[in-house]
């Protein structure tokens, strides 16, 4: 039996909580930074990176995340950064993605929406072909751009429609960003044949997640754990099994919890809430999916069949088809059974 590590290495698996400007590594934002020399706050360094990635709060990760934005120029940046973060998720044989895409951060840069959606769809097909990753795109509204952000994110959904296009989302800062004010869009959205993922519960309490359940119609939450403070909400999430993306070290790194021993994940499962592990924003977290596995592994107490469970879990949490979630199960059941 091979170690913890190397089992989860090999492990084929599936995240559905990663964003696409939080995926770019820093080679990537360091060839970005290069691209736009001087104009940009972003260090090319990586030592200096990874200083930078270091944040005092939430409201600081928002900002430094954005200076990361603004380095995206051309659709010649998106389609390199789509790639590399194919390259990267194969890397981890990840084999299916839900990518976190803010279609509206780019537009706004001037990147026409056309071309974004072409770049997207131009690293999709390559990173399959090159790197036997599946990429699925969720369109999230970045909250603080309030109602303008989501009626572009909107057009931009239902007129470009690109083929990966599989969900709609709601991210950014919770507090000051009630999820209320988003239900015409999400409605269209959902009415569209779009799943609705909107970010919750993250850095505000439980009547959040209740918001983007009964005014989204939240078929999954982002983060949501503070969940964990409302007995109820864990029951009806479990009764309705309503997945949580739990992602261990954002929550840390943003101090949405202050001790990985305290994160709530451990309550969530045990009260019957459907939990799957993710990186979110893995550069500027210092992470990898694999290193949440292990994270996670360490939290719950895991071993190689409880980490191939996590695996499991996340292909059937996923908006993947019937015949590519029983493949993908199929292949996990037999590396988990050939590594006994
Ligand atoms: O963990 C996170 N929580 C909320 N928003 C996030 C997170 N990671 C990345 N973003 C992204 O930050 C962008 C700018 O507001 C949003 O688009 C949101 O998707």
């Amino acid at each position: 039996m091979t170690d913890l590590t190397s089992f989860i290495a090999g492990l084929p698996k599936a995240e559905l909580h990663v964003h696409h400007v939080g995926s770019a590594s820093p080679r990537i934002v360091a060839e970005l930074a290069a691209r736009h020399e001087g104009s940009s706050p972003v260090p090319a360094d990586p030592e200096l990176l990874a200083k930078y990635f270091e944040f005092r709060d939430f409201a600081h990760f928002i900002e430094v995340y954005l200076s990361v934005v603004d380095l995206i120029r051309d659709d010649e940046d998106v389609r390199l950064l789509t790639y590399e973060i194919g390259r990267e998720l194969g890397r981890q044989n990840v084999r299916y993605a839900e990518l976190t895409v803010t279609p509206y951060s780019s537009v706004r840069r001037g990147i026409a929406a056309k071309a974004f959606c072409e770049a997207i769809e131009d690293a999709r097909t390559a990173a399959a072909r090159d790197f036997g990753v599946d990429l699925r795109w969720c369109f999230d509204i970045p909250g603080e751009g309030g109602l303008p952000a989501a009626d572009q994110t909107l057009r931009i959904a239902l007129d470009e429609r690109p083929d990966g296009l599989i969900s709609f989302g709601l991210g950014g800062p919770e507090i000051g960003v009630p999820r209320q004010q988003f239900k015409p869009y999400f409605d269209q959205a959902r009415a569209a044949g779009l799943h609705s993922v909107p970010h919750a519960g993250e850095t505000t309490g439980p009547e959040t997640i209740w918001d983007a359940i009964r005014e989204l119609g939240a078929e999954r939450i982002g983060h949501g754990i503070s969940a964990a403070q409302d007995e109820q909400l864990m029951a009806y999430l479990a009764e309705h099994q309503i997945p949580l993306e739990v992602c261990p070290t954002s929550n840390l790194r943003t101090r949405a919890v202050a001790d990985l021993d305290e994160h709530p994940i451990g309550r969530l499962i045990a009260a019957g809430v459907p939990v799957s592990v993710n990186s979110d924003d893995p550069p500027m977290f210092g992470t990898t999916l694999e290193q949440e596995y292990a994270t996670a592994a360490r939290l719950l107490n895991l071993d190689a069949t409880g980490v191939a469970g996590l695996a499991r879990t996340a292909v059937r949490h996923s908006f993947r088809t019937a015949d590519g979630k029983a493949t993908l199960l199929a292949e996990i059941d037999a590396y988990a059974a050939a590594q006994r």
